[in-house]
């Protein structure tokens, strides 16, 4: 048995919990798979390098619309795959190394642990560990439908699909979210013909239904959309696969080289033997922390125990588990001083084409808290700015929400180029409690930049001017 003053369970955003306060401690760092876990090795940091390049690529038709003429001549796959894993495996190499080798004070574990009491670790190959203080921050992993067929090769998730040895000739990818719709604009745009499978009506599902409804109207124009379609299985077929479907009571059969699931990822505690000790999970299996990210056992604080991330939010996004990773460090390092996680005004963005990004409420949401009368709504096209006629933009949208007694923003969804960038001064403003009418009329908006449609869509909201408001 080894005791440690601190073990972190994950080297994703476990890892920035190592700070200069350890030195002279003893910490156990443990991580079964690649370390610095998914945002940098399968997540959102090499999809994006992808997205970029898949831009560029789908630039191509947008040039000729505006009546310029391009060509794309191909993606070079392999080039791509190898420039992108090229930087980022010896990132997470050198972050292994360092930890592994070159700080006195910390040890490196590459196994799988599981709780065998609530201070006691042990890890795969027998070994226990013991710690003061004890950080969850096991993330979580893609779920797969239970249909036949799902483990064929050729079936792949966003682990492994970004390292395929060729762009597939055609793609089947099922789900409607996230992972679904950022991979289907980075496949179809490189060239793959790709068919994106949805068991609903519409994708995108979980967004505010106006940006959902334009975003599934969109992505059809772009590549394959197959709604109301349960999957039933894969079968083998010649070289390839063949995805059975069915809708509507109907068989529905598409053949494909490569098949993506993207139907969702669940919180990696089942195999932790948390519910063994009583710790409160949420009906999807994520642990419940309270505001100082401490895991709760009947509604209360375990010592010494703390979660974070995909382990313990519902959000699943990297810049909610680094938030909470700063909160965790503050109160382990400060146990006489804890600060509490703030979840005020929580952002997302889909780098899929087009974009989409959102922060506070949907529409349905803030109807059903604030009752109808109370709600302004506004959606304001991007195609009616000045910037919006440079690009011809016939589908973006900002959709704003705001609450007409207080003249707060209630929520914000933008679907169209640049979303994510365009939505950040809207989630300054709900932090900071900055009024509809302060924040479109004090600060000066750049004429003719895009940012304009969100400026023009503060002023569309309608929310009453005061004599105290800037004019
Ligand atoms: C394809 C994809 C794209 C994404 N893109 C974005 C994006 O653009 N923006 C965004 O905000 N979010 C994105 N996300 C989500 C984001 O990656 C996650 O929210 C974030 O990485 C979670 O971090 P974490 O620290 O909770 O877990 P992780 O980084 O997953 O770390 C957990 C680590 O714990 C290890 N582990 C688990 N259980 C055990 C155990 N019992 N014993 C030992 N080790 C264990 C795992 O091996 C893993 O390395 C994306 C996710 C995916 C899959
Ligand atoms: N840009 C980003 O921030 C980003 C990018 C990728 C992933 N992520 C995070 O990772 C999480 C997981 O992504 P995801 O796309 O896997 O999940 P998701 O929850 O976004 O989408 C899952 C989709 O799968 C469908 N589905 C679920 N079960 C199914 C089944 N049995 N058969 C058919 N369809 C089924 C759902 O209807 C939904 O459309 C996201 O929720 C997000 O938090 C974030």
């Amino acid at each position: 048995m080894t005791h440690y003053d601190l073990a972190i369970i994950g080297s994703g955003s476990g890892n920035s919990l190592i700070t200069e306060h350890w030195d002279g401690k003893k910490v156990a760092i443990i991580d079964a798979g690649t370390f610095g876990g998914t945002c940098l090795n399968v997540g959102c940091i090499p999809t994006k390098m992808f997205v970029y390049p898949a831009q560029l690529a789908a630039s191509v038709a947008e040039a000729k619309r505006l009546g310029v003429s391009m060509t794309f001549e191909g993606a070079d796959w392999a080039g791509l795959r190898d420039r992108i894993f090229g930087r980022i495996d010896s990132i997470s190499e050198s972050g292994k190394n360092y930890r592994a080798h070159e700080l006195e004070n910390v040890t490196l574990y590459s196994e799988h642990v599981s709780f065998i009491s609530r201070n006691e670790l042990n890890t795969a190959g027998g070994q226990s560990i013991t710690a003061d203080n004890i950080v969850i921050a096991t993330g979580s992993r893609a779920v797969l439908p239970e249909v036949p067929g799902i483990d064929l090769p050729g079936v792949h998730t966003s682990d492994t699909v970004m390292r395929l040895d060729e762009l597939p000739r055609r793609m089947v990818i099922l789900g409607g979210g996230y992972i679904a719709s950022e991979f289907a604009a980075v496949f179809s745009a490189l060239g793959s013909e790709v068919i994106q499978v949805n068991r609903s009506g519409a994708l995108m599902r979980q967004q505010d239904a106006d940006i959902s409804a334009a975003f599934t109207q969109a992505a059809t124009k772009r590549w394959g959309v197959e709604l109301n379609a349960a999957v039933q299985g894969i079968e083998k077929h010649g070289d390839g696969l063949l995805v059975r479907l069915e809708r509507d009571g109907k068989p529905l059969e598409m053949a494909a080289d490569v098949v993506l699931v993207a139907t969702g990822r669940t919180p990696n505690t089942d195999r932790l033997g948390v519910a063994d000790l009583g710790f409160d999970l949420r009906d999807d299996g994520s642990l419940v922390v309270d505001e100082y990210q401490r895991v709760l056992a009947s509604g209360e604080p375990v010592q010494g125990i703390f979660g974070l991330g995909d382990a313990a939010n519902i959000e699943q996004l990297k810049h909610v588990a680094n938030r909470e990773a700063r909160v965790v460090a503050h109160n382990l390092e400060n146990p006489d001083a804890m600060r509490p996680m703030d979840r005020r005004a929580v952002p997302a963005a889909v780098f899929s084409n087009p974009q989409i990004a959102s922060v506070g409420a949907t529409e349905a949401q803030a109807r059903a808290e604030h009752g109808d009368e109370a709600v302004l709504s506004v959606i304001q096209p991007y195609g009616s700015t000045a910037y919006g006629w440079a690009m011809e933009d016939e589908e973006g949208i900002v959709k704003l929400l705001a609450c007409k007694d207080t003249g707060l923003l209630l929520g914000a969804h933008i679907m169209g180029h640049e979303a994510s960038l365009l939505i950040q001064p809207l989630i300054q403003a709900m932090v900071s409690g900055m009024s509809v009418n302060t924040m479109a009329r004090e600060p000066f908006w750049i004429h003719p930049a895009l940012s304009e449609v969100v400026e023009n869509a503060l002023l569309g909201l309608g929310v009453p001017v005061g004599d105290s408001d800037p004019l």
